[in-house]
Protein backbone atom coordinates (compact mmCIF):
# COMPACT_ATOMS: atom_id res chain seq x y z
CA UNK A 1 0.00 0.00 0.00
CA UNK A 2 1.23 3.61 -0.85
CA UNK A 3 0.58 5.80 2.07
CA UNK A 4 0.36 9.70 1.82
CA UNK A 5 1.47 11.50 4.67
CA UNK A 6 2.93 15.25 5.33
CA UNK A 7 6.14 15.92 7.48
CA UNK A 8 5.41 18.91 9.84
CA UNK A 9 6.42 20.38 13.09
CA UNK A 10 5.52 22.77 15.65
CA UNK A 11 9.06 24.36 17.07
CA UNK A 12 10.93 21.15 15.85
CA UNK A 13 8.49 18.97 17.70
CA UNK A 14 7.95 16.52 14.55
CA UNK A 15 5.36 14.81 13.25
CA UNK A 16 4.10 12.87 10.48
CA UNK A 17 0.49 13.59 9.61
CA UNK A 18 -1.76 11.05 7.97
CA UNK A 19 -5.21 11.90 6.67
CA UNK A 20 -7.36 9.25 7.90
CA UNK A 21 -10.24 10.19 6.29
CA UNK A 22 -9.25 9.81 2.55
CA UNK A 23 -6.91 6.75 3.23
CA UNK A 24 -8.11 3.37 5.66
CA UNK A 25 -5.00 2.43 7.57
CA UNK A 26 -4.42 0.53 10.42
CA UNK A 27 -1.27 1.48 12.86
CA UNK A 28 0.06 -1.24 14.65
CA UNK A 29 2.53 -0.58 17.26
CA UNK A 30 5.33 -2.38 15.17
CA UNK A 31 4.35 -0.39 12.13
CA UNK A 32 4.46 3.21 14.04
CA UNK A 33 8.49 2.36 15.04
CA UNK A 34 9.46 1.29 12.29
CA UNK A 35 8.36 4.45 10.53
CA UNK A 36 9.36 7.05 13.34
CA UNK A 37 13.08 5.64 12.98
CA UNK A 38 15.07 7.91 11.43
CA UNK A 39 17.24 5.88 9.34
CA UNK A 40 15.01 3.19 8.35
CA UNK A 41 11.67 5.28 8.53
CA UNK A 42 10.24 8.42 7.92
CA UNK A 43 11.57 9.64 11.49
CA UNK A 44 9.22 11.51 13.58
CA UNK A 45 8.12 12.18 17.05
CA UNK A 46 4.89 11.34 17.23
CA UNK A 47 2.68 10.20 14.49
CA UNK A 48 -0.98 11.92 14.03
CA UNK A 49 -3.59 10.37 12.59
CA UNK A 50 -6.52 12.82 11.25
CA UNK A 51 -10.03 11.07 11.21
CA UNK A 52 -13.80 11.58 10.65
CA UNK A 53 -15.52 12.88 13.66
CA UNK A 54 -17.23 10.32 15.92
CA UNK A 55 -19.02 12.92 17.67
CA UNK A 56 -21.40 15.63 15.70
CA UNK A 57 -20.60 18.41 17.50
CA UNK A 58 -17.05 18.17 16.26
CA UNK A 59 -15.24 18.94 12.74
CA UNK A 60 -12.63 15.93 13.42
CA UNK A 61 -10.95 13.29 15.92
CA UNK A 62 -7.12 13.20 15.97
CA UNK A 63 -5.13 10.58 17.10
CA UNK A 64 -1.57 10.58 18.55
CA UNK A 65 0.90 8.25 18.68
CA UNK A 66 4.44 8.38 20.03
CA UNK A 67 7.61 7.00 18.22
CA UNK A 68 7.46 4.24 20.76
CA UNK A 69 4.17 3.20 19.12
CA UNK A 70 2.37 4.10 22.33
CA UNK A 71 -1.30 5.84 21.47
CA UNK A 72 -1.40 9.18 23.68
CA UNK A 73 -3.94 11.58 24.99
CA UNK A 74 -3.03 14.53 23.65
CA UNK A 75 0.01 16.50 21.88
CA UNK A 76 -0.04 20.50 21.77
CA UNK A 77 2.09 20.79 18.94
CA UNK A 78 0.50 18.32 16.75
CA UNK A 79 -2.63 20.08 17.04
CA UNK A 80 -1.37 23.05 15.64
CA UNK A 81 -0.03 21.29 12.78
CA UNK A 82 -3.60 18.89 12.80
CA UNK A 83 -4.93 22.66 12.00
CA UNK A 84 -2.71 23.56 9.27
CA UNK A 85 -3.11 20.25 7.68
CA UNK A 86 -6.42 20.06 7.50
CA UNK A 87 -7.16 23.22 5.99
CA UNK A 88 -4.17 22.98 3.68
CA UNK A 89 -5.48 19.68 2.31
CA UNK A 90 -9.34 21.20 2.04
CA UNK A 91 -10.53 19.05 4.22
CA UNK A 92 -12.44 21.53 6.27
CA UNK A 93 -13.14 25.57 5.01
CA UNK A 94 -12.87 26.62 8.84
CA UNK A 95 -10.47 28.02 10.31
CA UNK A 96 -11.90 27.36 13.73
CA UNK A 97 -11.85 24.05 14.45
CA UNK A 98 -13.30 21.44 16.98
CA UNK A 99 -11.76 18.38 17.34
CA UNK A 100 -11.65 15.30 20.03
CA UNK A 101 -8.90 13.50 21.13
CA UNK A 102 -9.01 10.76 23.47
CA UNK A 103 -8.77 12.89 26.52
CA UNK A 104 -11.52 15.90 25.07
CA UNK A 105 -12.27 18.61 22.72
CA UNK A 106 -9.74 20.98 21.66
CA UNK A 107 -10.65 24.11 19.92
CA UNK A 108 -8.49 25.27 17.60
CA UNK A 109 -7.54 28.54 15.12
CA UNK A 110 -5.56 29.12 12.65
CA UNK A 111 -4.95 33.03 12.92
CA UNK A 112 -4.48 35.12 9.75
CA UNK A 113 -0.62 35.60 10.43
CA UNK A 114 -0.41 31.57 10.23
CA UNK A 115 0.09 31.22 14.03
CA UNK A 116 -2.47 28.66 15.26
CA UNK A 117 -3.91 29.47 18.65
CA UNK A 118 -5.04 26.25 20.44
CA UNK A 119 -7.68 26.23 23.66
CA UNK A 120 -5.54 23.10 25.67
CA UNK A 121 -8.65 22.89 28.08
CA UNK A 122 -8.73 22.90 32.16
CA UNK A 123 -5.65 21.48 33.52
CA UNK A 124 -5.80 19.15 35.91
CA UNK A 125 -4.09 18.94 39.47
CA UNK A 126 -5.86 15.73 40.97
CA UNK A 127 -3.09 12.89 41.10
CA UNK A 128 -5.94 10.37 40.98
CA UNK A 129 -6.77 11.79 37.46
CA UNK A 130 -2.87 12.06 35.79
CA UNK A 131 -2.48 9.20 37.36
CA UNK A 132 0.21 9.83 40.06
CA UNK A 133 0.11 8.30 43.31
CA UNK A 134 0.23 10.55 46.22
CA UNK A 135 -1.60 10.55 49.59
CA UNK A 136 -3.52 14.38 48.82
CA UNK A 137 -2.93 17.10 45.95
CA UNK A 138 -0.31 19.45 46.54
CA UNK A 139 1.58 22.27 44.59
CA UNK A 140 4.75 20.29 44.81
CA UNK A 141 5.60 16.60 45.66
CA UNK A 142 9.34 14.37 46.64
CA UNK A 143 10.20 11.64 44.94
CA UNK A 144 12.99 8.97 45.28
CA UNK A 145 14.94 8.78 42.52
CA UNK A 146 17.86 6.15 42.40
CA UNK A 147 21.07 8.30 42.37
CA UNK A 148 19.76 11.33 42.83
CA UNK A 149 18.66 13.84 45.60
CA UNK A 150 14.69 13.76 46.96
CA UNK A 151 13.29 15.67 43.49
CA UNK A 152 10.82 17.98 43.87
CA UNK A 153 8.16 18.04 41.14
CA UNK A 154 4.85 19.41 40.40
CA UNK A 155 2.40 17.50 38.69
CA UNK A 156 0.28 18.81 36.31
CA UNK A 157 -2.32 16.04 33.47
CA UNK A 158 -3.41 18.67 29.93
CA UNK A 159 -5.07 15.35 29.06
CA UNK A 160 -1.37 13.43 29.36
CA UNK A 161 0.70 13.35 32.25
CA UNK A 162 3.77 15.59 33.27
CA UNK A 163 6.17 16.22 35.90
CA UNK A 164 7.66 19.43 36.39
CA UNK A 165 10.77 19.67 38.11
CA UNK A 166 12.82 23.74 38.81
CA UNK A 167 16.19 23.52 37.87
CA UNK A 168 18.45 26.88 38.26
CA UNK A 169 19.68 26.17 34.29
CA UNK A 170 17.99 23.68 32.03
CA UNK A 171 21.31 23.76 30.18
CA UNK A 172 23.06 22.00 32.89
CA UNK A 173 20.07 20.75 33.87
CA UNK A 174 20.24 16.00 33.91
CA UNK A 175 17.61 15.89 31.16
CA UNK A 176 18.28 12.49 30.29
CA UNK A 177 20.10 10.62 33.15
CA UNK A 178 16.79 11.94 35.62
CA UNK A 179 13.87 12.55 32.70
CA UNK A 180 14.11 8.42 31.87
CA UNK A 181 14.38 7.54 35.74
CA UNK A 182 11.18 9.76 35.93
CA UNK A 183 9.81 8.96 33.08
CA UNK A 184 9.04 5.45 34.33
CA UNK A 185 9.00 5.88 37.99
CA UNK A 186 6.50 2.97 39.56
CA UNK A 187 4.18 6.66 41.12
CA UNK A 188 3.25 7.36 37.60
CA UNK A 189 1.68 4.14 36.19
CA UNK A 190 1.11 5.10 33.21
CA UNK A 191 4.64 6.97 33.06
CA UNK A 192 5.03 10.37 32.47
CA UNK A 193 6.63 13.45 30.67
CA UNK A 194 9.38 15.10 32.66
CA UNK A 195 9.99 19.12 32.36
CA UNK A 196 12.92 20.97 33.43
CA UNK A 197 12.17 24.64 34.25
CA UNK A 198 14.40 27.53 34.60
CA UNK A 199 12.49 30.80 35.67
CA UNK A 200 13.66 34.21 33.75
CA UNK A 201 11.40 36.26 35.23
CA UNK A 202 7.90 36.29 36.51
CA UNK A 203 6.55 36.00 32.83
CA UNK A 204 9.30 33.97 31.46
CA UNK A 205 10.86 30.43 31.50
CA UNK A 206 13.32 28.24 29.50
CA UNK A 207 12.13 25.01 29.66
CA UNK A 208 13.22 21.11 28.25
CA UNK A 209 11.04 17.87 28.08
CA UNK A 210 12.15 14.60 28.02
CA UNK A 211 9.05 13.36 26.46
CA UNK A 212 7.50 9.85 27.51
CA UNK A 213 7.93 7.39 24.47
CA UNK A 214 10.38 9.47 22.98
CA UNK A 215 12.68 11.22 24.93
CA UNK A 216 14.29 14.54 24.82
CA UNK A 217 12.35 16.45 21.94
CA UNK A 218 12.88 20.25 20.89
CA UNK A 219 9.60 21.43 22.11
CA UNK A 220 6.69 19.97 24.24
CA UNK A 221 3.16 21.83 24.04
CA UNK A 222 1.67 20.02 26.93
CA UNK A 223 4.81 20.39 28.55
CA UNK A 224 5.18 24.28 27.71
CA UNK A 225 1.37 24.68 29.13
CA UNK A 226 1.70 22.21 32.32
CA UNK A 227 5.51 24.51 33.27
CA UNK A 228 3.04 27.08 32.94
CA UNK A 229 0.64 25.95 35.55
CA UNK A 230 3.19 24.28 37.82
CA UNK A 231 4.66 27.72 38.24
CA UNK A 232 1.79 29.65 38.79
CA UNK A 233 0.27 27.18 41.90
CA UNK A 234 3.40 27.20 43.07
CA UNK A 235 3.52 31.16 42.45
CA UNK A 236 6.37 31.17 40.96
CA UNK A 237 5.26 32.45 37.47
CA UNK A 238 2.40 34.95 36.76
CA UNK A 239 0.20 34.38 33.12
CA UNK A 240 0.86 35.10 30.19
CA UNK A 241 4.34 33.24 29.94
CA UNK A 242 6.85 32.76 27.26
CA UNK A 243 8.28 29.75 27.74
CA UNK A 244 11.95 28.86 25.86
CA UNK A 245 11.95 25.86 24.16
CA UNK A 246 15.52 24.55 22.46
CA UNK A 247 12.87 24.76 19.02
CA UNK A 248 11.92 28.53 19.86
CA UNK A 249 8.91 30.04 21.93
CA UNK A 250 5.63 29.80 22.73
CA UNK A 251 3.01 31.60 24.47
CA UNK A 252 0.88 30.02 26.90
CA UNK A 253 -1.83 31.84 29.05
CA UNK A 254 -4.17 30.51 32.32
CA UNK A 255 -6.26 32.27 34.72
CA UNK A 256 -6.19 29.40 37.20
CA UNK A 257 -8.81 26.92 38.63
CA UNK A 258 -11.19 26.10 36.40
CA UNK A 259 -10.20 28.52 33.50
CA UNK A 260 -8.70 26.77 30.24
CA UNK A 261 -4.75 26.87 29.40
CA UNK A 262 -4.31 28.65 26.04
CA UNK A 263 -1.33 28.39 23.66
CA UNK A 264 -0.39 30.10 20.74
CA UNK A 265 2.76 29.10 18.34
CA UNK A 266 3.76 27.97 15.02
CA UNK A 267 3.15 24.97 12.46
CA UNK A 268 5.06 24.23 9.43
CA UNK A 269 4.73 21.82 6.70
CA UNK A 270 8.34 20.69 5.81
CA UNK A 271 7.25 18.13 2.68
CA UNK A 272 4.39 16.20 1.26
CA UNK A 273 5.73 12.62 1.09
CA UNK A 274 4.35 8.97 0.79
CA UNK A 275 5.75 5.88 1.28
CA UNK A 276 5.22 1.84 1.16
CA UNK A 277 3.60 0.22 3.93
N1 LIG B 1 4.93 12.41 24.58
C1 LIG B 1 3.58 12.90 24.95
C2 LIG B 1 2.71 13.10 23.69
C3 LIG B 1 3.23 14.23 22.79
C4 LIG B 1 3.21 15.57 23.50
C5 LIG B 1 4.05 16.69 22.88
N2 LIG B 1 4.75 16.38 21.67
C6 LIG B 1 3.25 17.98 22.77
O1 LIG B 1 3.53 18.80 21.89
O2 LIG B 1 2.35 18.17 23.63
C7 LIG B 1 2.92 11.85 25.86
O3 LIG B 1 3.34 10.69 25.85
O4 LIG B 1 1.98 12.23 26.59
Amino acid sequence: MILKFSKMHGLGNDFMVVDGVTQKIFFSPELIKRLSDRHFGVGFDQLLLVEPPYDPEVDFHYRIFNADGSEVQMCGNGARCFVRFVVDHGLTNKRDIKVSTVSGVLRLKLNNDDSVTVNMGVPQLDPEKLPFKAEAQSESYELCVKGFDAVTIGAVSMGNPHAVINVKDVKTAPVHELGSLVEKHERFPEKVNVGFSQKVNDHEINLRVFERGCGETLACGTGACAAVVAGIVQHRLVSPVKVNLPGGSLNISWDGKNSPVMMSGPAVLVYEGQIVI
